[in-house]
């Protein structure tokens, strides 16, 4: 009754109370998040299908590895926060599905990533082969300044190769990328790549930000020159005026 009673007579101000309540907790959520990271980057997972994208991913945010294959649907993400130089890093991973089908959605997220991992599959041949097209999508609709690392995934199936060691960091010599053979069954080397590829990025942003403050210290330098001559100038036109 009473429960009833509460509910119909104060309703509104109960409901108004509840909302101010979640909201607070919200911004409280949100403010301890805000503080949780320092720099947040966005990377790109991209092979064809079946070379273990999903599989790193788990791997690296889940510390899991799941045998069974079910192709990803478009684009799937994950995120982790990892240590660097004594900075809080997020970093959103997308992983895309292989499958040709899908590209034209995986495409429109190129450009927004600021690192990408081209994965193959070292009992592929065909899978190592496609990496010059995945390339050549990168370069036509990732940005310019992206950053990128090879990898050749399933390195425990040693007996099923069908690309070397070689070859792969041969590959990567020639499009200037690091190369790292990795396992999401056994977890060699996934860390290693996504830990190797953030810190990439990181260097990239700061080189930018060393750029722009170059840039904003010359601008200070010619502004402080200007208003020196400028001065220099109004002081010598005041003796002229005196002279006269
Ligand atoms: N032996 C071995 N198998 C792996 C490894 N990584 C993935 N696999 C297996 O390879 C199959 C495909 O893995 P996924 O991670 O689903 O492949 P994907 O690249 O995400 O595939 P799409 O979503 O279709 O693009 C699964 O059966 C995995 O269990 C690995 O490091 N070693």
């Amino acid at each position: 009754m009473d429960s009833e009673g509460s509910t119909i007579n104060g309703g509104l101000p109960a409901l108004a109370h509840s909302y101010y309540a979640l909201f607070c907790t919200l911004v409280r959520v949100c403010s301890v998040m805000a503080k949780q990271y320092d720099l947040l980057f966005r990377l790109l997972l991209l092979g064809d299908s079946g070379v273990g994208k999903t599989c790193m991913l788990r791997r690296f945010t889940d510390s899991d590895f799941d045998p069974s294959h079910i192709s990803t649907i478009g684009i799937d993400f994950k995120m982790k926060t990892v240590e660097i130089d004594g900075l809080k890093v997020r970093v959103q991973i997308w992983d895309t599905a292989g499958q040709e089908r899908y590209k034209s959605i995986t495409k429109q997220y190129y450009k927004r990533a600021q690192g990408i991992i081209f994965v193959y599959d070292i009992t592929s041949k065909p899978s190592f082969q496609h990496i010059a097209k995945w390339a050549s999508d990168v370069d036509e609709y990732a940005l310019e300044k992206v950053q990128t690392i090879l990898v050749g995934n399933k390195s425990d199936e040693e007996t099923m190769r069908q690309v070397t060691k070689d070859q792969g960091s041969k590959l990567a010599q020639t499009y200037g990328m690091d190369f790292f053979e990795t396992s999401a069954c056994t977890s060699s080397n996934i860390s290693e790549s996504f830990i190797r590829l953030t810190e990439l990025v990181m260097q990239a942003q700061k080189r930018d930000v060393d750029k722009l403050l170059g840039s904003l210290d010359e601008y200070l330098d010619k502004a402080a020159l200007e208003e020196v001559s400028g001065s220099q100038n109004s002081s010598s036109h005041t003796q002229k005026t005196c002279t006269c």
